[in-house]
Formats: structure tokens, C-alpha cells, sequence
């Protein structure tokens, strides 16, 4: 079955008629502006191959099915996911890595690259409404050989050019810290700290959950094993970590995440799919990094020494091929907190708090989702008359990915496709394109059975 869908407009916005354009759909050049939307050509493979019913979503993926949907078993309070093998049969609960989506009665998903799902969350509030369910990312497949289970990793979306995180890495006492203070400070709606855990016993003046999260040997390698954490590293005798929520709550309050963490911990990362920019801060000499470390008054003379002995391997080590991408020389500190702003092209900057906010979307239960190329059209409405509000996904510039959010989704509301004139949608609310019905399913107890 086709479907058609009529649109109405004057004068359709560039990004429109790109995206009709893709799709060979026929643009009326008569005196009625219209332009009729029919099936799609056999080359531009539609992405769909799933069926959503009730709470649940059946997606293919090469050799895999998967089931997305109803609440999962550990915590009812986040979507499931079940998958199974076609050459082996049956049906396992992977292992699941990154903040799960809370459950929702409608869920649309669309295949990107065959290795993640894109999934939409029909009545869900705006910043909770794009999900990524990676399925075989370099991230997935690297956790999937650790873990020897089958495993699959959820990102939230963020729409908006989100910038890259940064990674500041040094040697203790270098001043890594007074250097991200400073940014803190200066530009505080952009930046957001990323909060590491660590086993260290806290300083005076340090806060639980502001500076570390401190915590016990026993949990944190507890919460490793679990996979919650982005990376972590023994370093100067205690654990420290990175997990996957200190990097997301700064991309969900919309900033800029800041590392700061050693060169083992970059190393890891630099593997991620965090896609950072990487800065190395030097001492100006190694006496004054000493000075420096016992002038702060923070260590004892044991832990010093320490400190001190494994500066040397860290600048060893931070000349490593490819590992960073800037280094920074402390010597002076305003002089190295100008070169700091002017690399990450902030030197003219002055900060603009009420940016204006990408577009967001209030995804309703009743909406159809076509997939062409990169681009995603999502119409509002109910079967019999689908509703004004149409939406333009552009996922062509996606950015990061679990662990961690997936950044650079681009969306256009039909306001903003069309300055504003009216765009009317006529038809029945299906899909532009067939949908491949595979299974019915509903999940028991015991796992997914087939619906007859
Ligand atoms: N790998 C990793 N290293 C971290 C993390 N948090 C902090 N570090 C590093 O651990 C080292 C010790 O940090 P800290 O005890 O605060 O001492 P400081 O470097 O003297 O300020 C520094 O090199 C930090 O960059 C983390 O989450 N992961
Ligand atoms: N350029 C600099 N010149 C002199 N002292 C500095 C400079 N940068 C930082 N400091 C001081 O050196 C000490 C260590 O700095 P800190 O930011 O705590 O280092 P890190 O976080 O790298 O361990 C602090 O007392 C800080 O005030």
C-alpha cells in the first residue's frame, strides 16, 4: 500500500525542497501551490523495517532482531530491549550500557548505518523524545568482547550544534585546575565540569559531587564492572573515573563538558566516540611544578613524591603520537589562560546567555516518520487528518554516540521550513513508504512470544 501525502505551501524554505528534492517527489508548478509526495523510488532504501505495536517495536538488523519496548526487567521505570539471533534462535536480554530512556506507548524507530536505531518517543517531553540504541558501534563491538555477551548501549539526542568536549590532561600541580576555574568562571553557561569518582580521600574545601564524587574502592570497581563509566585509571595510588552521567548531565543542561583527567584517562577516551579535543598542559620546569605542588599544601611529603615521580612518565607519555591535539606551556598563567580561550576561539568572546535554543519538538502519540537518506520527516496528525506540524530531522551531522549523547541533530518545524505560511498535510497518516510488517509480538514473563 502507498500512501500520498498533499502539501500545501507558497513558498517552501530551501531545506524543504532539498529534502522533496531527495526524495524525486513531484513539486506542482501550477497555479495551486501544491506538490504531491507519492512512494519513493526503489533506490533510496527506505530504513524501515520494523513494526510498532502497542508499547513494542520490532527492528532488524542484519543477523539480529530487536525488541524495543515495555518496561525492563531490572527497573520498570526505562524501556526494555530483548534481542535474538536468527542463526541461533531464541531470545536474551543483552547487557545494557548508557542512561536508558523512560518507557513510552509509542515508539517509532528507524535503522541508521546498521548499527544503531533511531528511535522516536511519541508523548514524551521535548528533550526526551530522540534516542539512539546503538547495536554494533565501535563502541558496542569493543564492549561486546569485554563483556562476552550481547550488548547494546542507548545515547540520548541532542538537537543544536553541540561543540566538542574538552580533555585537559597534566601532571599534578601544573595547574590544570585553576585553568578550568577560570573558564568555569568567565564563561559559566558554556561550560559544564565533568564529575569524575575517585577513591581519593576529599581535600579540605572539596565538595562531594562539585569537585568528585567520592566514593569506595569496592563500589566504584562495582559500577566499572557494570559499565557505567566513559573510562577510569589508577592514578597516584587511588581510582578514578569518568562515568557515562557526569559527561551526559553537562550535555543535557546544553554546555560544554570539560575533562579534566590523566593521560591514561585521555588515552581511553581518544578510543571512545566522545570525539574531544584533546590539551595537554606542561610545567614551565619540573622545579617549578614541584614548587608549585607544595606550595598548594594538599599532599603530604609521601604523596608529593609520588606525584612528582609520575609527572616524568606523564610527559613521557603525552608526546605519544596523535594523543593530543594542543599543548599548553603554564608558565605565566594569564598568559596560558589567553592561549587557552584563543584555542578554543574564545579570545573575542563574550558570553551570550540567552542564546536562542534550537527548535524542540513535542512529539505527539499520533505521528508518521519516513526515513530518506539522512533526513527523517516527521508528521503530526491523527490516520484520518494529519495535523499542520511537520518535522525535518537532519541526522547527516551526528556527532558522538554512547557513551555519551549523540550530538548535532538538526530540526526544522514547518514554521521554520516555510517563514511561517501555512503547510497543510492531506492523506491518511501512513508512512510515505511501505513499512515491512515482520512479527507481532508481546512480551510474557518468560520473554517475547509470538502473536498469532
Ligand atoms: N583517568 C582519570 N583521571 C582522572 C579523573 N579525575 C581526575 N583524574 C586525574 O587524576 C589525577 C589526580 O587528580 P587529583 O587527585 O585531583 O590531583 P591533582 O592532579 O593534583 O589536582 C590528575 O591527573 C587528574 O587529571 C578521571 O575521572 N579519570
Ligand atoms: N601559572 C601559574 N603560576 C604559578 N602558580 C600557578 C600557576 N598555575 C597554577 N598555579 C598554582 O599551582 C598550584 C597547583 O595548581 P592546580 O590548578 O591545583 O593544579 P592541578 O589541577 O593541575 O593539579 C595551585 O596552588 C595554583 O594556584
Amino acid at each position: 500500500m502507498h500512501s500520498k501525502f498533499l502539501y500545501q505551501s507558497e513558498h517552501l524554505s530551501t531545506e524543504l525542497k532539498d529534502f522533496v528534492a531527495i526524495g524525486k517527489l513531484f513539486v506542482s508548478m501550477g497555479g495551486a501551490p501544491a506538490f504531491v509526495a507519492d512512494d519513493l523510488p526503489g533506490d533510496y532504501p527506505n530504513g524501515f523495517d520494523l513494526k510498532s505495536e502497542g508499547h513494542n517495536t520490532v527492528v532488524n538488523v542484519g543477523n539480529k532482531t530487536y525488541l524495543i519496548g515495555g518496561t525492563d526487567h531490572g527497573s520498570k521505570s526505562t524501556i526494555g530491549v530483548r534481542v535474538s539471533d536468527k542463526r541461533t534462535g531464541g531470545w536474551v536480554t543483552p547487557t545494557v550500557l548508557g542512561t536508558r530512556p523512560k518507557p513510552s506507548e509509542v515508539i517509532s524507530a528507524v535503522i541508521l548505518n546498521e548499527d544503531r536505531i533511531f528511535i522516536l518517543k511519541g508523548d514524551s517531553s521535548p528533550d526526551d523524545c530522540f534516542w539512539f540504541l546503538e547495536v554494533d558501534t565501535p563502541f558496542v563491538q569493543e564492549k561486546r568482547k569485554e563483556f562476552g555477551t550481547e550488548v547494546v548501549a542507548w545515547s540520548k539526542g541532542v538537537v543544536g550544534d553541540a561543540k566538542k568536549p574538552i580533555v585537559i590532561s597534566g601532571p599534578s600541580g601544573v595547574g590544570k585546575g585553576t585553568l578550568i576555574s577560570a573558564l568555569m568562571k568567565e564563561f559559566p553557561s558554556t561550560f559544564g565540569f565533568s564529575v569524575s569518582h575517585t577513591t581519593r580521600a576529599p581535600r579540605e574545601r572539596e565538595q562531594n559531587g562539585v569537585h568528585y564524587h567520592f566514593t569506595e574502592r569496592s563500589v566504584m570497581a562495582e559500577e566499572i564492572r557494570d559499565g557505567k563509566f566513559l573510562e577510569f585509571a589508577e592514578v597516584h595510588g587511588n581510582l578514578y573515573g569518568t562515568s557515562i552521567e557526569a559527561v551526559e548531565v553537562v550535555a543535557d543542561a546544553g554546555k560544554r563538558c570539560i575533562l579534566d583527567i590523566d593521560v591514561q584517562g585521555a588515552r581511553s577516551v581518544r578510543a571512545s566516540s566522545l570525539e574531544a579535543i584533546f590539551i595537554f598542559v606542561c610545567p614551565p620546569s619540573f622545579e617549578e611544578l614541584e614548587k608549585r605542588l607544595r606550595a598548594r599544601g594538599t599532599e603530604t611529603e609521601q604523596q608529593i613524591q609520588k606525584r612528582l615521580q609520575n609527572a616524568k612518565a606523564e610527559l613521557e607519555q603525552a608526546k605519544s603520537q596523535g594523543l593530543f591535539d594542543h599543548m599548553l606551556v603554564n608558565d605565566d598563567l594569564e598568559t596560558c589562560y589567553a592561549s587557552l580561550k584563543k584555542l578554543l576561539d574564545l579570545d573575542e568572546a563574550v558570553e551570550i546567555i540567552n542564546e536562542s535554543s534550537p527548535p524542540l519538538v513535542d512529539l505527539p502519540r499520533d505521528h508518521s516518520v519516513s526515513k530518506i537518506d539522512k533526513k527523517i520527516l516527521i508528521s503530526c496528525g491523527t490516520r484520518e487528518r494529519a495535523s499542520k506540524n511537520i518535522f525535518l530531522l537532519d541526522l547527516s551531522s551526528l556527532k558522538g554516540g554512547a557513551p555519551g549523547r549523540t550530538r548535532g541533530l538538526d530540526i526544522y518545524t514547518s514554521d521554520s521550513m516555510t517563514n511561517g505560511i501555512n503547510v497543510a498535510v492531506e492523506g491518511d497518516g501512513e508512512h510515505l513508504h511501505e513499512v515491512e510488517v515482520i512479527q507481532e509480538y508481546e512480551i510474557e514473563d518468560g520473554g517475547p512470544s509470538i502473536m498469532k
